[in-house]
């Protein structure tokens, strides 16, 4: 079979998979016999895609290395061979610094909302909260805050109130990630082409969402969302799907990576969560007032007068020396400018 081809249980168009005229206007001039391709697996030595007339393994060209693309990237394919071609510029980019590791590694691309998932109990963290925001804003990604297991608690309206103060216009929801009325809740950012990712801690609800989602029953999950493959030493391994269709429309990235994101290079995604401390240093006596020990400081006076919270600044002030630290030096600002290949 031909990558062009349509096959029965292919996918009906492009724009069903994601693609925009972000990506039509990069290939216009492109080498005829090829087609677009989503990639929707990343391994060690194998990329798996999407393209419309279903899923291809991609041939790889020598020295390709695996870890240059994400799950949501656009390539092109050539169609006969199905040899990979190149990579479409990215609209968005989630990357994630592994611990001790300057490199960035890659956690999905092209991701349009950011589910920031959290659940009404000790879980819920300001602070936590704050840095997958930064993350978000950084990568020109809308993020919405989930508040799950609100059928567990008494007063997940206070949980909603609190979560809208973290940023201005923010989005909260609040619901029960078993329920079978997700998709609905959540089909404002999951539209036909969309695609949504899901970002926090351990045992928050993030399968269930993503089961909810995609229609999967649990059991059916198991059964069809792990694959078992063999890597190079010839182990079997099973490998988790990572890009999903969501039921009524648009995709949802699940992915190991996406699950220990930390904040680095988020410098103006801080401002943006900031706001009413960045919109308050301008009126600071110093050009590079540090909103902490220096007189004439507009922020210092907002907590004295009440209208900013104490802690909030203290927060900010740990994630702004935090994303310092972390900071690399060669990270592209919408994803198009990592690791050479
Ligand atoms: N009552 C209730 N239980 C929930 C809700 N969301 C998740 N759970 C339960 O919480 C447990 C953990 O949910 P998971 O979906 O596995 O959490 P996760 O975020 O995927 O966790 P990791 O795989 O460790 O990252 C499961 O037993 C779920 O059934 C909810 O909204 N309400
Ligand atoms: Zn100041």
């Amino acid at each position: 079979m031909l990558v062009g081809d349509a096959e029965p249980g292919g996918i009906a168009s492009l724009e069903t998979l994601g693609w925009s005229g972000f990506f039509a206007d990069q290939v216009v001039a492109d080498d005829p016999g090829c087609v677009p391709a989503r990639i929707a697996r990343v391994h060690r030595t194998r990329l798996v895609a999407l393209a419309q007339a279903g899923e291809i393994e991609l041939e790889l060209p020598n020295r390709t290395n695996t870890a240059d693309y994400a799950v949501g990237d656009w390539v092109t394919v050539e169609t006969t061979s199905r040899m990979l071609v190149r990579r479409l510029d990215r609209k968005t980019l989630l990357q994630r610094r592994t611990e001790g590791r300057s490199a960035q590694q890659l956690a999905a691309a092209n991701v349009d909302t950011l589910f920031i998932v959290t659940s009404c109990n000790a879980d819920f963290n300001p602070a936590r909260l704050e840095r997958y925001l930064a993350l978000a804003n950084q990568g020109d990604i809308v993020p919405v805050i989930l508040l799950t297991k609100a059928d567990t608690a008494d007063d997940a309206e206070t949980y909603r109130s609190q979560a809208m103060t973290l940023q201005r216009g923010l989005d909260v929801v609040v619901l029960d990630a078993r329920s079978g009325e997700v998709g609905k809740t959540l089909a404002p950012w999951c539209g036909t082409g969309a695609t949504v990712a899901l970002v926090g801690s351990s045992g928050v609800g993030k399968s269930t969402l993503v089961n909810s989602l995609a229609g999967l029953e649990r059991d059916a999950r198991q059964k069809t969302g792990g694959i078992r493959e063999s890597d190079a030493k010839g182990r079997h391994t099973t490998t988790a799907r990572s890009l999903h269709a969501i039921e009524g429309g648009g995709w949802v990235i699940d992915t190991p990576g996406l699950r220990t994101l930390h904040v680095s290079d988020s410098a103006e995604g801080i401002d943006a969560l900031f706001s009413e401390i960045t919109d308050l240093a301008p009126q600071c006596r110093f050009r590079d007032c540090t909103h902490d020990h220096e007189p004439g400081c507009a922020v210092q006076a907002a907590v004295r007068a009440g209208t900013l919270d104490a802690d909030r600044l203290a927060r900010w002030r740990k994630l702004t020396q935090e994303n310092r630290t972390n900071t690399p030096v060669m990270v592209g600002a919408r994803g198009n400018k990592s690791r050479a290949r």
